[in-house]
């Protein structure tokens, strides 16, 4: 997907929502389980109560790997699914990848061909020649692992390096990249502080911000610091939006959930006059 397919799907939804399926048997309503595939039951039940507030769905790729052959199937029926019933959505495989170089272009043709997803997350510790081959694809979106959400983004992303934080090296190096304006960049919601210094490095570039709802984020804080012309943001939230209920009322409840997120981003797009 292009960009400004992005900006216009943002624009006409008045939303700027990431649903993260990150889809745990343990959490999903009980009466789900005898499902043939509960997992995809799940997912669809959720894509169809919420698509109309959000315009990114991020399948997190861990909680599929965990069930095996059997999450995998479940991965690729959603994908299918939402490519075919609603292919305006952006799709992200959250597998936080990143190889030497050979090893990255298998990683792309998985995420990017095979399963067909728009775009993926990618550690950035191994360097421009493991981080090129993904931005090899038009049209896909390569979102590199800036600032993250967790306490451990201390332990080395706020680190000096060359006279400034770790993260903003990451800024700033990987803009030199080949094919570079298919970069985007994840930047925690509870780091929402730091993101007018993120847009001094990054004026335009799209953020994935996770860490609204479960991890207390706060989606007012991300938009003061983070949010541009062409809105520039991701927000997502996995658990306060997928497991709003565990009755079988849950994909009722998860799409007013998601609602709620899509009426406090309207009023912030208003600010904005678009
Ligand atoms: O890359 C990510 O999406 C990500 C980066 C980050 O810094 N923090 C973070 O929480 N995530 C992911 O975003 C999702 C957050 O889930 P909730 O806390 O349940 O909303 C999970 O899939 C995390 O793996």
């Amino acid at each position: 997907m292009k960009i400004d397919q992005l900006i216009a799907q943002i624009r006409e939804k008045k939303t700027f929502l990431c649903v993260g399926l990150d889809t745990d048997l343990d959490k999903i309503p009980e009466h789900l389980l005898k499902e043939e595939d509960p997992i995809f039951a799940f997912n669809k039940a959720i894509i169809d109560a919420t698509h109309q507030f959000c315009v990114a769905y991020k399948p997190n790729i861990a909680f599929y790997e965990a069930y095996g052959l059997k999450g995998w199937k479940a991965l690729e029926r959603t994908m299918e699914y939402l490519n075919t019933e609603y292919p305006e959505v952006f799709t992200i495989a959250d597998a936080k990848r990143g190889d030497i170089g050979n090893t990255s272009t298998r990683y792309a043709k998985a995420f990017f061909e095979t399963l067909n997803f728009d775009s993926i997350t990618i550690a950035p510790y191994m360097g421009k020649d493991s981080v090129e081959p993904f931005l090899a694809f038009k049209d896909k979106h390569t979102i590199l692992l800036a600032l993250t959400s967790n306490q451990g983004a201390f332990d080395f992303q706020t680190k000096q390096v060359n006279g400034q934080e770790l993260y903003k090296e990451v800024l700033a190096t990987s803009k030199s990249y080949k094919n570079a304006e298919n970069l985007m960049y994840v930047v925690g919601a509870t780091k929402a502080s730091y993101l007018s210094e993120v847009r001094q490095i990054v004026p335009e570039s799209f953020l994935l911000v996770p860490g609204v709802g479960a991890q207390g984020g706060n989606l007012q804080e991300v938009c003061k610091y983070g949010i541009t012309k062409d809105i520039g943001l991701l927000v997502n939230s996995s658990r306060g939006i997928l497991y709003a209920s565990q009755g079988l009322d849950f994909a009722k409840m998860a799409g007013d959930k998601a609602k709620s997120i899509q009426k406090e981003m309207e009023i912030e797009l208003n600010k904005l006059d678009v």
